[in-house]
């Protein structure tokens, strides 16, 4: 290739806006979407981009050698998230997609769509406040991968949780692209606060502790069978009062300190990049790799909890049972479903109305 050609190639990648950008994703399209240059691997696409979620996720997502191209989608600001993101160096090749008409071209060939788009909760709030805006984002970017990559596996982070997973659902039945195991909803902040808040009353490393957290993504529907902590461990009653309020107010503990400008952005880029490493190591085909998430399930009457499941080539491939519950998580279970039935019910009927 000219050098001229060359400049003009890598240019185009800081220019989302460029018309040479569509020149170069039909170039990929044709090559398999292997980036050249870029390390063999996995084809990821942040939806939200340049949010306070997206852009730390971004940053870790270029540090994650499993990851060979990463595209950054949103509505404002990708271009300079993209330009930032692209001089680290590291394997992957990164892109920058800026507003709906790029939403297509931001989607094509992906293996792993992470969605963090949408409105964070205000002091007061409960996460169900955000449906009216959240509903919405979700069903369009949903409507742009059924389009343009059916096949790829969808981490969705936007909430309600509890509401858009099955919004998320009703969009791909639609389209006729449903595969419950490729949409999984993001809880992995709940269990890794729970690993924080456990491995401060035990006196242990937090890296050595895992706590499944069950149910579903707000408030009590939050539900860590605290009975199940590896290592083995009890806890006193008052322990697990503490505990169990403790992660399901965790959310809240972030909206309140940051007093208006925001909810949790670090903790849950952190908690991201850790649950999307986990779906692409079972891309790959590792053996082993369980996490907690929240998907289509047969483990309760509802259609959709939380729990843990195996992550493989075809995404979440099995959905662990919950195990045996003690008589506190009992109660905690039925309050959980309670208000989970309702939550999932927004969703369903936000699409079928
Ligand atoms: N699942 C979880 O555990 C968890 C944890 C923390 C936050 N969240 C949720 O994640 C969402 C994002 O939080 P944040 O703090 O990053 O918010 P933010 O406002 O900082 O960023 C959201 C980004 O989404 C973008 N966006 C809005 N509409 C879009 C669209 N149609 N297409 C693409 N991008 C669009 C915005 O431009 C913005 O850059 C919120 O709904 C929040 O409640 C979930
Ligand atoms: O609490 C929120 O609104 C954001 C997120 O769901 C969290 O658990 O931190």
């Amino acid at each position: 290739m000219e050098a001229n050609q060359r400049i003009a190639r890598i240019s185009a990648h800081l220019h989302p806006s460029n018309p040479q950008v569509e020149r170069e994703h039909a170039i990929l399209r044709q090559d398999g979407c292997r980036a050249k240059g870029g390390a063999p691997g996995f084809k990821v696409a942040i939806l939200g981009a340049a949010g306070g979620i997206g852009q730390p996720l971004a940053m870790l997502m270029k540090m994650n050698p499993l990851v060979s191209v990463l595209h950054l989608y949103d509505v404002v600001n990708s271009p300079g998230v993209t330009a930032d993101i692209s001089h680290m160096d590291t394997g992957a090749v990164v892109r920058g997609f800026l507003g709906q008409q790029q939403l297509e071209s931001a989607l094509t060939g992906m293996d792993l769509v992470v969605i963090p788009a949408g409105v964070p909760r205000k002091p007061g709030m409960t996460r169900d406040d955000l449906f009216n805006i959240n509903a919405g984002i979700v069903k369009t970017l949903c409507e742009g991968i059924a389009k343009s990559c059916p096949n790829a596996i969808v981490n969705l982070i936007s909430n309600p949780v509890n509401s858009t997973v099955p919004i998320a659902a009703e969009v791909f039945k639609k389209a006729g692209t449903y595969d419950p195991k490729k949409l999984l909803g993001v809880t992995m902040l709940d269990v890794v606060r729970a690993n924080t808040f456990v491995a401060e009353v035990l006196g242990l490393d937090p890296r050595e502790v895992n706590v499944p957290v069950v149910g579903g993504h707000a408030g009590v529907t939050i539900l860590p069978l605290l009975s199940q902590v590896k290592p083995p461990c009890s806890f006193t009653s008052e322990e697990t009062e503490y505990l169990t309020k403790r992660i399901q107010d965790g959310g809240t503990e972030v909206v309140q300190a940051k007093a208006g400008t925001g909810s949790a952005t670090l903790s849950m880029a952190y908690a991201a990049v850790k649950f999307a490493d986990a779906c692409l190591r079972g891309l790959r085909g590792d053996a082993g790799i369980v996490e907690c998430a929240f998907v289509a399930s047969q483990v309760t009457e509802l259609p959709f909890f939380a729990s843990k499941v195996k992550l493989g080539r075809g995404g979440a491939e099995e959905v662990h049972q919950l195990g045996p519950l003690n008589e506190y998580e009992r109660v905690g279970l039925e309050k959980a479903k309670k208000e989970l039935e309702a939550s999932i019910q927004k969703g369903i009927s936000f699409i079928r109305k």
